[in-house]
């Protein structure tokens, strides 16, 4: 496959090349292929049941035909067995096409549910997976899409769409061929209607799909921004962008009518186009077949039988046009999902893991260099050891490549070259749940997943007891305001009443780190600025954290933005456009004139 198309690339593309729409075909097609694989037998016996219910179906207007040429004449003559069978055999055919209809419509709607409920999961675990890279840049509304208004497309084609569209080419298959049996002339009049059909379809098809990727690309846009809004509301709020936000909403709100009317319209040629060409044929059918019984070349009930099959051979046509929307729909879905299960995690599980069960924590960088993706250096030829037990503080201006080393040495992202090491094992091949063991980073926002505060802080440890729970909030200054929570430790930290401020929430995620005794932890400190009290709360709890219980104190990696956190640390590191410029303990850099001086004088001005 070309890399244009590769993954979520040009997903927002509605016009794709022929090669490139041809590739991502494929890859839709593969994907539906491997949905199909585990239910498969279930699959061909639908198919079958739908085989035979329009085998049974087509069948009434032959039983018609017999029944006036052959059973009528038959009863003049006092021989009723041939209406009676007649009979009979419309019945059996009625019934047998009831049952089956009833089996295959419940068959389809069971299998259909089981490749949706796979896809979901696929889709939910894929993305997970992903490393952060990905995330970075695709946005959570655009997975919201795929997750969502993509899929609801798959469900409306495969629940009834595809079983429809199967059961309806084939009883026009079935028709066509009854109509050859009964008269080859009136078949070929038939097939010849196939011609303008065709071309009808093919018009309707290559124009429909740019209107329905189009369709996707601007209902994505439109959940993006909606998601977009109510996630960052409070900013809004603050800006005051609601009315930019509102009429940018509503642009992409009149685009998406826009895309949605203008295939509307293609489906008010297309399918009247269809039902036209088949009344047409069937007005060419009675004429020829009329002169003809009137020369003796055609019996009535023949003729009587091909126009109701004619009649019936172009049903399907319409309902088909409408399954063709869907499908159509559906396979635009599709392309975008497919694109999105196709992304790889740039951060791999090791091939060979190395096992470490209790790291004692010394983190170094050897000859490191970093970039995101194909951008510039970030961090150049980076050497740094940092010893078991150490607290370094990183400081430098916002921008400095502060964060970025902290996602390095949490392994978010893997570097471009040279080695990082935990006890002397390359991150590469540490075991993944030895990394995410001992080495936890604790961010700014401090999120808390919804459920019960103990919850929240047994994410840590999830083995972890009741009483561990407690000691670790104990331990971080979090003990006393949760037993005030209505609920205590039992709160529902989203519920009204369980709403924890946003010192509370770092105490809570800091419990969280200190009850996952990681030999590293990395803190993000949260720059946004709490009144003096939970400051304090704060202050003190990160102490507690980084102090631990043990009797060695664990590595700490803090991105320093207050000065008494900086004045803790064991050593401070400047960083400045990704390399370290300044190193040594507070005392010495504050001595030194460095650019840590200045950020030391500008902190102390600031707190007079
Ligand atoms: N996901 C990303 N993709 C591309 N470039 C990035 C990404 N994240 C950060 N950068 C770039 O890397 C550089 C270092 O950013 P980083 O976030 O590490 O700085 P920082 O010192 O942590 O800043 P701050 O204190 O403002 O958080 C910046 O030039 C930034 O633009």
């Amino acid at each position: 496959m070309s890399t244009a198309t590769f993954g979520t690339a040009n997903e927002d593309n509605a016009h794709l090349s022929k090669s490139d729409s041809r590739a991502v075909r494929r890859r839709s097609l593969a994907l539906l292929g491997s949905l199909i694989r585990p239910v498969r037998v279930r699959f061909w016996l639908t198919i079958a049941m739908v085989v035979l219910s329009q085998a049974a179906r087509v069948a009434g207007p032959a039983l018609i035909a017999f029944g006036i040429d052959h059973a009528l004449p038959a009863l003049r003559t006092g021989d009723n067995v041939p209406l009676v069978f007649t009979g009979v055999a419309y019945l059996l055919a009625a019934i047998a096409t009831a049952g089956l209809t009833a089996l295959y419509v419940i068959s389809t709607a069971r299998l259909s549910q089981a490749m949706l409920l796979d896809l979901r999961v696929r889709v939910f675990r894929h993305t997970q997976r992903l490393s952060l890279e990905f995330h970075e840049k695709y946005t959570s509304g655009r997975i919201i899409a795929r997750q969502t208004s993509d899929l609801e497309a798959l469900r409306e084609l495969l629940d009834s769409g595809v079983s429809s569209l199967a059961s309806g080419m084939l009883f026009m298959a079935f028709t066509a061929a009854t109509i050859f049996a009964l008269d080859w002339r009136s078949g070929l009049l038939v097939l010849a209607a196939g011609v303008p059909m065709f071309f009808l379809s093919r018009w309707y098809q290559k124009h429909s799909q740019i209107a329905f990727r189009e369709s996707r690309v601007v209902s994505a846009r439109l959940i993006v921004h909606f998601v977009e809004t109510m996630t960052g509301i409070r900013a809004v709020k603050a800006f005051r962008k609601e009315k930019e936000n509102s009429e940018t909403y509503g642009k992409l709100a009149e685009d998406y009518r826009l895309v949605t009317v203008r295939s509307i319209n293609l489906n008010g040629i297309f399918q009247p186009g269809l039902v036209l060409i088949g009344n047409v044929c069937v007005a060419v059918v009675l004429l020829v077949g009329g002169f003809r019984v009137l020369g003796g070349g055609l019996a009535v009930g023949v003729l009587l039988a091909l126009i109701l099959s004619t009649k019936r051979f172009f049903q399907p046509v319409d309902q088909m046009a409408m399954f063709y929307n869907s499908f159509q729909s559906a396979q635009a879905a599709l392309e975008k999902v497919s694109g999105l299960l196709e992304e790889v995690p740039t951060v791999l599980p090791p091939k060979n893991p190395v096992s470490l069960p209790a790291a004692k924590g010394s983190v170094d960088f050897n000859d490191v260099e970093f970039r995101y993706g194909d951008g510039p250096l970030v961090v150049p030829r980076l050497d740094l050891h940092i010893p078991a037990g150490q607290t370094v503080a990183l400081v430098g201006q916002t921008g400095a490549g502060k964060s970025t080393l902290a996602k390095l040495i949490a392994r978010f992202y893997d570097v471009t070259s040279g080695t990082l090491t935990l006890d002397g094992v390359d991150l590469r091949e540490l075991a993944t749940a030895d990394l995410r063991r001992n080495i936890v980073m604790v961010t700014q926002e401090a999120f808390l997943f919804s459920g019960s505060v103990a919850d929240n802080i047994a994410l840590g440890r999830p083995e972890a007891s009741r009483d561990e729970i407690e000691e670790a909030a104990k331990a971080v200054g979090a003990h006393d305001f949760i037993l005030e929570l209505p609920e205590g430790y039992d709160t529902d930290v989203n519920k009204r009443g369980g709403r924890v401020s946003s010192g509370q929430r770092q105490l809570i995620s800091f419990a969280r780190a200190f009850l996952a005794r990681p030999a590293v932890l990395i803190l993000d400190e949260a720059t946004s600025s709490l009144d003096i009290p939970s400051e304090r709360l704060v202050q003190a709890g990160l102490a507690r954290l980084l102090a631990g219980t043990e009797s060695a104190r664990r590595t700490a990696l803090i991105i320093a933005h207050r000065l008494s956190t900086v004045e803790t640390a064991d050593r401070v590191l400047v960083v400045h456009d990704g390399r370290i410029v300044e190193d040594g303990t507070p005392e010495e850099l504050i001595g030194g004139g460095g650019r840590f001086a200045d950020l030391h004088g500008a902190w102390k001005d600031s707190l007079v």
